[in-house]
């Protein structure tokens, strides 16, 4: 499988040399020159499989031609057997069509160890056929980051920085970072929010020579790989609930765009997704992209689901290129216009493409809320507040009442108990492994939000390729 950048000038790569690179060298993000199609057989056979088996099966094809079925089989063995659930990613049900996909058995208790598990293997065996070392840049509203390190921790040829907002991540959150104690890993606070972090990130895959001399590469969504290994859950629950036969809707909270865009790959390989709701909290860039055609980044407000307080949706450019006719050279223009001018308007045939698939929905403090307690009270399931509000978006979808709605829950209620306690009166315990979170000890570097503080940070302490 041969991958093209959104911006249609980097040079087109197999996935090895995808995963490695992470950010396209054009400023743009990789996508499969075309996307696999399972056939409703080849789907109904994915029927009582186990997670890793179904892993491979869907994984298979966008892998081809850097790692055997085998190797992949292995790799999906490692990253998944250090789940705490033997369905990795189990449903449960909360009413007659309403469903949550728990995505936060993981060692760091949230969706994003689905695929940073899995990457932390990649990168291991692909660095393992050269003789090369990597330095990870990467930004975190709290979860990735913690994520990311723990699958990383401890590997000889990678060193991460990771960088946070400073003061705006949960306590839980940041000491799950903080507390890891490796030679190769490095935090930062910024100043500034989530998205200053995530520009400074791209910033410094943008200067070619500093890229060049560490060697950068990416754990955030921008790195296809994370994106392939999201698409598996959508498959393992949808079959669980009656695919190819049956359509099944999503509901996922939003940030970065990258859960949801791995709903509408798995929807192009064939996948019966019958809707896929877009939940946002009040920094609702992605809802009013997506109801109005509006992209235009707002302040961002902190709230109690800090992990989408994100005004600027990395993966959103994806959706653009495949909804918008895959024209790199056009988007080009529209991504320049956008990092000038901080807004853009969507295309007629970027809004047509995406509503087919996609709705939208932004839901406040008391939606999340009620969504907490409403899941409290009618199954008994303490929820985080992440999940809330894709629950809130869930439960406005209208459409068919015999389609079951999955909404994906995408962190332990654990990470977020000061806001959980608020809404249920419930305070929920983290698990007993990490019940020293907070007496370990801590360790951060605190920056000003600036590429030359930031990169003069990084140049000290990364390896310098040889
Ligand atoms: C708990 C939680 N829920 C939802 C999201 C949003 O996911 P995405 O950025 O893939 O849209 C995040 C962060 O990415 C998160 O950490
Ligand atoms: N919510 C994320 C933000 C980064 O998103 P990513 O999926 O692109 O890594 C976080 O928790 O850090």
């Amino acid at each position: 499988m041969q991958y093209v950048s959104t911006r249609g000038s980097a040079p087109a790569l197999g996935f090895e040399d995808v995963t490695l690179a992470g950010l396209a060298s054009d400023g743009g993000l990789y996508v499969p020159e075309r996307w696999p199609g399972f056939s409703p057989d080849e789907i109904r056979a994915l029927s009582g499989l186990s997670y890793v088996e179904t892993a491979v099966r869907v994984m298979a094809p966008f892998v081809a031609g850097s790692l055997s079925e085998e190797e992949l089989r292995d790799l999906c063995e490692a990253a998944y057997g250090r789940f705490s659930h033997d369905a990795v990613t189990p449903l449960v049900q909360l009413d007659h069509r309403h469903w949550m996909l728990e995505l936060f058995h993981g060692p760091t208790l949230a969706f994003k160890d689905v695929a940073l598990q899995l990457l932390g293997q990649l990168f291991e065996r692909f660095l393992s056929r050269r003789d090369d070392h990597l330095t990870i840049v990467g930004a975190t509203s709290g979860d990735t980051g913690s994520a990311a390190i723990d699958a990383v921790a401890g590997r000889e040829k990678i060193d991460i920085f990771m960088l946070h907002p400073d003061g705006r991540v949960s306590d839980v959150q940041r000491r799950q970072m903080t507390t890891v104690r490796a030679p190769n890993v490095y935090n930062i606070a910024i100043e500034g929010s989530f998205d200053d972090a995530q520009a400074l990130v791209k910033a410094m895959f943008n200067d070619a020579g500093f890229s060049r001399r560490f060697n950068l590469s990416a754990v955030n969504s921008i790195n296809w790989a994370r994106l392939m290994a999201q698409v598996v859950y959508y498959f393992y629950a949808a079959v669980r609930l009656g695919a190819p036969d049956r359509e099944v809707a999503f509901s996922v909270p939003t940030g970065n765009f990258g859960d949801v865009f791995a709903g509408y790959v798995a929807a192009k390989m064939g996948l019966p997704v019958a809707r896929l709701m877009v939940a946002t909290n009040v920094n609702d860039i992605l809802h009013r992209a997506l109801a109005e055609g509006d992209y235009s980044q707002g302040q961002v407000v902190a709230t109690a689901t800090p992990s989408m307080d994100i005004q600027v949706s990395s993966n959103f450019e994806r959706l653009l290129f495949d909804a918008g006719g895959r024209d790199g050279n056009a988007l080009a223009n529209q991504m320049r216009g956008f990092e000038a001018t901080r807004a853009m308007r969507l295309t007629n045939a970027q809004r047509d493409g995406a509503s087919q698939l996609f709705t939208s929905a932004r839901v406040d403090a008391d939606g999340m809320t009620m969504a907490m307690r409403w899941a409290y009270d009618a199954a008994g399931q303490v929820i985080d507040p992440h999940s809330a509000v894709g629950l809130a978006a869930a439960r406005s979808l209208d459409l068919d009442p015999s389609i079951p709605v999955v909404t994906l829950a995408t962190a332990h209620a654990a990470k977020f108990r000061d806001a959980v306690e608020r809404a249920t009166g419930t305070r929920p315990a983290l698990p007993s492994r990490m019940g020293d979170l907070f007496a370990r000890e801590e360790s951060y570097a605190k920056l000003p939000g600036t590429f030359d503080a930031v990169t003069a940070y990084v140049a000290e302490r990364a390896t310098p390729r040889g």
